[in-house]
C-alpha cells in the first residue's frame, strides 16, 4: 500500500484452562501464557502501531494480593517496549529470589503479570488523541473482585457523543470522553447492576457476604449484562473484557463488521482478530479456528465453560473487506487466494489498457501487501498468453518449424520488481511541502529494465489520496523512460469515509472525491455540490435510521471510468512524460474475490449500520464548510 492509513486495532485473548503447573511441566515455563502474548501480539502489530498494551489476572488469590497487573505503552515499539518491562520486572524477581525460579506457587504470589488469563491490545487510535490515557486495555477498579473490569477492543462507534450522555443521564461523570471508557462504563454500569442483584439473592437466601462471593462469580450472566449495555451502540466492534474474578469475554457487532476468531482446547481459549495469528501461535490447522459469529459473544468463565451465544440478533453480515484487500495478514489460506483473485479479475482491464500488447509491458507491484495480487495478475496473465500461443500454433501447425516453436514458447510475460520502499527515509519527513524532494525517495525504482517502448503496470492494494503515488512512485517510474504507466488498484475507488475502525473519516481527503469534485466544477454543475449540502444540512437533526446518503449524489454524474480518468490527471505531476493511466476494481469483482466480506461502504456509500449515514453526511458538511475534522 503505497497510501499510509492508520487502521485499524487487533485484540488477543487468551485464557489458561489448567493449573499453572500444567504448563510449567508441559511446555517448562509457568510463564507459557506471557510467551504465548507476546506472539500473539507481535504477530498482530500489522494492525496497530500507536499503542500497545497488555492485562492479566491471577484466578484465586487471597485477599489483599495484587491479583491484576497492567501495562501500557505509546512508545515508537509498543509492543517491544511493554514485553521489555515485562521481562525486566519478571526478571529483577527472579534474581532477587532465586528460590522462585522452579516453584510455580512462589512465581504465581510473588510475580505479576504470570497469571491465567491475559488481554493484549495493538492500537491504531479513531478516537481522541495518541496519549498513553488512550492505550487499551482499559482499566475500571472496584473493591469487589467481580466489579473489576478491564477491556480493548477493535472498534469504532458512530454515536459516541450520543452513549457519552446517556452514561451522563444514568447519573455518572465519566472522567474522560474517550469511546473505550465510554463502552466500558456502560458495561461496568450493568455489570454493577448485576452484581447487587445477584448479591441480594444471596442474602436473601441467607448467605453471607463471603460466601455470596463465589455463587456471584458462577451466576454471573456475561450475555444479559453485554445486553443490556449494548443497547444503542451504533458500530463495528470486537470488544474485549475481563472481569476480576475471572470471567471474560469477546463480543462482536451484529454486521459483523470487525473480524475475531477464536480456537479452543483443553489447554486453552484464545481469541485473536486474525485467523493464521491463531494457527501460527499455537500450531493449529485452519479448521480448527473459528470465525466469532457476527451479534454473538464468547463467554469464558472462570470455571472453564466457553460458550457462544447470541447478543444481538445479527443484521446482513457486512465484514469489512479491506480487511481482506489490506489490513489482514495476507498468510491466511482465505485472505491469500482473495487477494490472488483480484490481481486475476482485474486482467482484462490491464490488458485494454495496454491494448494486449504483453510483449511490451513489464509487470510490477507497490510493495509489500500488493504482492499477493501481483501473482495473481501474473498467473492470469500467462493464462492470456498461452492462449496466444495456442492460437498461433494451432493455426500455423501445417508450417511450424522446430525454431519457430522454440521462438514462440520463448515469449514470457515480463515481471520486475520495479519499485521499492526505503522505508526508512519517511521518519525524516515531515508534512513540510518543501521536502517534497525527499518524499520523491521515499521509493526508490530498479534501473535499466524498462525500454522506452514499454507499458509499466503497477499493481497497488487501493489508492486512498493517491499522494505518494503522486509526490513518490509516479515521479521516480517516470524517470525509467516507460511510454505508459498503469497503476492498477486490487481495490475500487475509496469515495466514502469509514467510521467503523479505519481511521479515514474526512472526505476531501479521498483522491476519488477531489476527482468527482473536479469534474462538477468543470462541467459547471457545481449546483449539485450545493444541493447536496443543503440536504445534508437539512437532515442534520434527523433520526439515524431516516438519513439518506446524499453524498452519493456527487458521483452520480459520473461513470467510474471518467471518475479513474480524472484521478488520473489528478495524481500526474507536470513533469512526468509518460502517459499515466489508472485503473480500479469494480465493487463487481471485488464481491466475486472477497464472497465472505460483502462490507464495501466506503466503496459504496451503503453504510451496514444507521450511524454511518449520519457520518457521511456530517463528513460532507465539513467538506463544504471547510472544517478539517473526524465525524464521529
Ligand atoms: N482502530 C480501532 O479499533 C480503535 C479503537 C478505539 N476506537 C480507539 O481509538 O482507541
Amino acid at each position: 500500500m503505497s497510501d499510509a492509513i492508520k487502521h485499524e486495532c487487533g485484540i488477543a485473548l487468551l485464557r489458561l484452562k489448567k493449573p499453572l503447573e500444567f504448563y510449567k511441566e508441559k511446555y517448562g515455563s509457568a510463564f507459557y501464557g506471557i510467551q504465548k502474548m507476546y506472539l500473539l501480539m507481535e504477530k498482530q502489530h500489522n494492525r496497530g502501531q500507536d499503542g500497545a498494551g497488555f492485562a492479566s489476572i491471577k484466578f484465586d488469590v487471597e485477599a489483599g494480593e495484587r491479583y491484576i497487573s497492567r501495562v501500557r505503552s505509546n512508545k515508537a515499539q509498543p509492543i517491544q517496549d511493554i514485553f521489555a518491562q515485562i521481562n525486566k520486572r519478571i526478571n529483577e524477581e527472579l534474581t532477587l529470589h532465586p528460590e522462585y525460579n522452579d516453584n510455580v506457587k512462589h512465581q504465581k504470589d510473588n510475580i505479576p503479570y504470570i497469571g491465567e488469563l491475559f488481554l493484549g491490545h495493538v492500537r491504531y487510535g479513531t478516537f481522541g488523541k495518541n496519549n498513553i490515557e488512550s492505550v487499551h486495555p482499559f482499566l475500571r477498579q472496584n473493591n469487589w473482585m467481580h466489579r473489576n473490569l478491564i477491556v480493548a477492543g477493535n472498534f469504532n462507534m458512530t454515536n459516541v457523543t450520543e452513549l457519552f450522555n446517556s452514561l451522563v443521564e444514568l447519573g455518572q461523570h465519566p472522567k474522560e470522553m474517550a469511546d473505550t471508557v465510554t463502552v466500558m462504563e456502560k458495561i461496568g454500569h450493568f455489570l454493577d447492576d448485576e452484581v447487587t442483584d445477584l448479591y441480594q439473592e444471596c442474602k436473601n437466601n441467607g448467605l453471607s457476604k463471603r460466601e455470596a462471593s463465589p455463587v456471584i462469580a458462577e451466576k454471573l450472566d456475561i450475555a444479559k449484562i453485554l445486553k443490556r449495555a449494548s443497547k444503542g451502540w451504533d458500530g463495528g466492534y470486537a470488544m474485549a473484557g475481563l472481569l476480576g474474578h475471572g470471567d471474560s469475554f469477546v463480543f462482536r457487532d451484529p454486521a459483523g463488521i470487525r473480524p475475531a476468531y477464536f480456537y479452543e482446547d483443553d489447554e486453552i481459549v484464545v481469541v485473536a482478530s486474525e485467523r493464521p495469528v491463531i494457527q501460527t501461535t499455537f500450531n493449529v490447522p485452519f479448521e480448527k479456528v473459528q470465525e466469532l459469529q457476527p451479534g454473538n459473544a464468547l463467554i469464558i468463565k472462570k470455571n472453564g465453560t466457553v460458550s457462544e451465544q447470541e447478543i444481538i440478533t445479527p443484521t446482513v453480515k457486512k465484514a469489512c473487506s479491506f480487511e481482506r484487500i489490506y489490513f489482514s495478514r495476507g498468510s491466511d489460506a482465505e485472505i491469500y487466494q482473495e487477494r490472488k483473485e483480484l490481481g486475476k479479475l482485474i486482467l482484462p482491464e490491464v490488458l485494454k489498457a495496454i491494448e494486449n500488447d504483453t510483449d511490451n509491458t513489464v509487470f510490477s507491484y507497490i510493495p509489500n501487501t500488493a504482492e499477493t495480487s501481483f501473482y495473481g495478475m501474473i498467473e492470469a496473465a500467462n493464462d492470456f498468453l498461452n492462449q496466444r500461443k495456442n492460437k498461433f500454433i494451432l493455426d500455423n501447425r501445417k508450417t511450424l518449424t522446430k525454431e519457430k516453436l522454440e521462438e514462440i514458447l520463448s515469449v514470457k510475460i515480463r515481471t520486475e520488481k520495479i519499485a521499492i520502499k526505503d522505508v526508512k527515509l519517511r521518519t525524516f519527513i515531515t508534512e513540510d511541502s518543501s521536502r517534497d524532494d525527499l518524499v520523491a525517495h521515499v521509493y526508490d525504482v530498479t534501473y535499466g529494465v524498462i525500454k522506452p517502448t514499454d507499458n509499466l503496470v503497477i499493481i497497488d492494494d487501493s489508492i486512498v489520496r493517491g499522494t505518494t503515488l503522486k509526490k513518490s512512485i509516479l515521479k521516480m517510474m517516470d524517470r525509467l523512460n516507460p511510454k505508459r504507466i498503469v497503476v492498477v488498484s486490487s481495490a475500487p475507488q475509496i469515495r466514502y469515509p469509514d467510521c467503523y475502525g479505519i481511521d479515514m473519516s474526512t472526505l476531501d481527503g479521498f483522491v476519488a472525491f477531489q476527482a468527482a469534485i473536479t469534474l462538477l466544477k468543470e462541467k459547471k454543475m457545481t449546483n449539485v455540490i450545493d444541493e447536496v449540502y443543503k440536504k445534508c444540512k437539512a437532515q442534520e437533526k434527523t433520526k439515524d435510521s431516516e438519513v439518506i446518503n446524499y453524498v452519493k449524489e456527487i458521483y452520480a454524474p459520473f461513470t467510474d471510468e471518467e471518475i479513474s480518468t480524472k484521478i488520473a490527471t489528478l495524481l500526474h505531476p507536470e513533469e512526468i512524460k509518460a502517459e499515466v493511466k489508472i485503473i480500479y476494481q469494480t465493487v463487481d469483482n471485488l464481491h466475486i474475490a472477497c464472497p465472505k466480506n460483502l462490507g464495501d461502504w466506503y466503496f459504496t456509500g451503503d453504510y451496514p449500520t444507521p450511524g454511518g449515514n449520519r457520518v457521511v453526511n456530517r463528513a460532507f458538511i465539513n467538506f463544504y464548510e471547510g472544517k478539517n475534522a473526524r465525524t464521529y
